[in-house]
């Protein structure tokens, strides 16, 4: 045994130094040749097929989307590796993601084919000439290896599933956004969305509840149908109502319900049309673009407003969303109603599908009907005051009540008055811990009936205002004619 191993050794040793001699005596030509020649036997002996994805892409480090997609699939398919690493989700701040460490090795089978996935990182050189404090992150890639009789398979099925499958577990880790163009802003910042709204706990009549639930859930399934039409894959609402009726916390309720990021546009914000369009083509697929108070946002009568008379409503909460639109002139926004209508309906709008488009306003009469007709605002949602079966609802949410022998008298006096869900919701919140459910109930009712005596004694004075103006005009008659 002995022998054998000296013999390999002093084999080894004679190759070694004939190779060197080689590499350093060969002509270059004849060395160039002879590697291609070692290439193409490797190449032949070798059955395997192998295709890298790299983490970055291009001389500028550009993040390359396939390598998170990767990433994220190999994060649930990776269970024999044995070192793995943990790293903050990209897509969720409070999810540690697992995958395998450096020149880890896994393995996948797909329809019945085993295929070899290899960790690696490139490490970066130090730079060279001059110092610098920006260290350039090292370079890690995935490699995938399979026998290229299955060339076809994987790199048409096979990498098509692990995509697919990676957006779903990065959809599924991801989470909801919501993004603001802040004062003079011409970006979108975010903060994590986590409001808690939902439909179940929206105040409303059930039949119409269901009725927006189905439309939602419908345009989601309907990417074939769109794309059959030739309709952009989008859906304009506009929800109008007076203050407190819940249009914002719909617009939670439906971006809870669809999973979809919400981007609150402030166009007082914008400061032209070039603006709008860069901040909208910047959203993203599965989206609600939110427009609040639109009336207050843009001049949309144009020349109409001038015109018209005071407007008759000049209720407290109104003055907040006017003093918006002087803020829009004095900053100088000069968004347009036809900009934003070309927005709506232009070539953006198909660019990335998917996406619903939300107005609100209190005033829908003051709209301009080119704003809210079907084809731009497809559904014109009305959130009005609080009625018996709003009000079950928010019993329910705030006070874990089916049914109690007050809800007759609050039954009877809610079709009288008008009340908002909100004023409804503010009443039926304990302010104690004293305070049951019952005294709950009583606060309400104590105030539907002060609302009721209230709207008495203005119907009362309206009326008579409208007769002491009739004597007037009387008297002034027979003044006239006794003259
Ligand atoms: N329909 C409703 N169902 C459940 N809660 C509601 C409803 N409407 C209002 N609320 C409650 O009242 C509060 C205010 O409602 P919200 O902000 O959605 O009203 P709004 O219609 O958007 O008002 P504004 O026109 O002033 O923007 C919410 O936080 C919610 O708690
Ligand atoms: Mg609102």
């Amino acid at each position: 045994m002995p022998e054998t191993w000296s013999a390999v050794g002093s084999a080894l040793v004679t190759f070694i130094f004939f190779w060197d001699m080689f590499r350093r005596y060969c002509p270059p030509g004849l060395h160039r040749y002879l590697e291609k020649c070692t290439a193409r036997l490797s190449r032949f002996l070798n059955p395997n097929i192998q295709v890298s994805i790299h983490e970055y892409t291009g001389n500028h480090l550009r993040p390359h989307e396939a390598y998170s997609i990767v990433n994220a699939y190999l994060s649930l398919n990776s269970i024999d590796a044995k070192r793995l690493k943990a790293e903050m989700a990209k897509e969720n701040e409070n999810k540690l993601m697992l995958s395998m460490d450096e020149y880890e090795e896994t393995a996948d089978v797909f329809n019945g084919v085993q295929v070899t996935w290899t960790a690696g990182k490139v490490s970066t050189p130090p730079r060279t000439g001059g110092f610098s404090y920006y260290l350039e992150p090292d370079r890690r890639f995935y490699k995938l290896k399979f026998h290229k009789c299955y060339k076809k398979m994987m790199t048409e099925e096979y990498l098509e599933h692990v995509i697919r499958k990676g957006r779903e577990i990065q959809a599924r880790n991801r989470q909801r956004k919501l993004y603001t163009n802040g004062h003079s802003m011409s970006y979108w910042s975010h903060i994590v969305f986590e409001h808690p709204a939902k439909f179940a706990t929206l105040a409303m009549e059930p039949e119409k509840k269901e009725e927006i639930v189905d439309d939602l859930l419908t345009f989601t399934k309907s990417k074939d149908y769109y794309a059959r039409i030739g309709k952009a894959w989008k859906r304009g609402y506009l929800l109008y109502g007076p203050p407190g009726t819940g249009k914002s916390t719909m617009i939670a309720a439906m971006a809870n319900l669809l999973d979809y990021d919400v981007y609150d546009l402030e166009l007082t914000s914008v400061k032209d049309n070039t603006e709008l369009r860069k901040l909208l083509t910047e959203t993203t697929t599965k989206s609600i673009i939110v427009i609040e108070d639109i009336d207050c946002s843009l001049d949309l009568t144009g020349q109409r407003t001038k015109k018209e008379e005071k407007p008759a409503e000049e209720k407290p909460e109104n003055v907040e969303k006017k003093s918006s639109r002087k803020e829009k002139e004095e900053s100088g926004s000069k968004v347009t109603l036809s900009g934003l209508l070309n927005f709506i309906d232009g070539l953006w709008s198909a660019c990335a599908g998917e996406r619903l488009i939300v107005f609100t306003t209190n005033y829908v009469d003051k709209l301009d009907p080119a704003l809210t007709r079907r084809g731009r605002m497809d559904k014109h949602i009305e959130l009005s005051y609080c009625k018996y079966e709003g009000f079950k609802v928010l019993a329910k949410n705030y006070l874990e009540l089916d049914g109690h022998p007050l809800f007759q008298s609050i039954e009877e006096l809610i079709q009288e008055v008008e009340i908002t869900p909100a004023d409804v919701a503010e009443n039926l919140m304990p302010k104690s811990a004293k305070e049951g459910p019952e005294q709950c109930l009583q606060n309400l009712i104590c105030i539907l009936k002060e609302t009721k005596n209230r709207k008495c004694r203005e119907d009362k004075d309206a009326e008579t205002n409208d007769d002491a103006e009739t004597i007037k005009d009387a008297a002034a008659v027979l003044d006239t004619h006794a003259m």
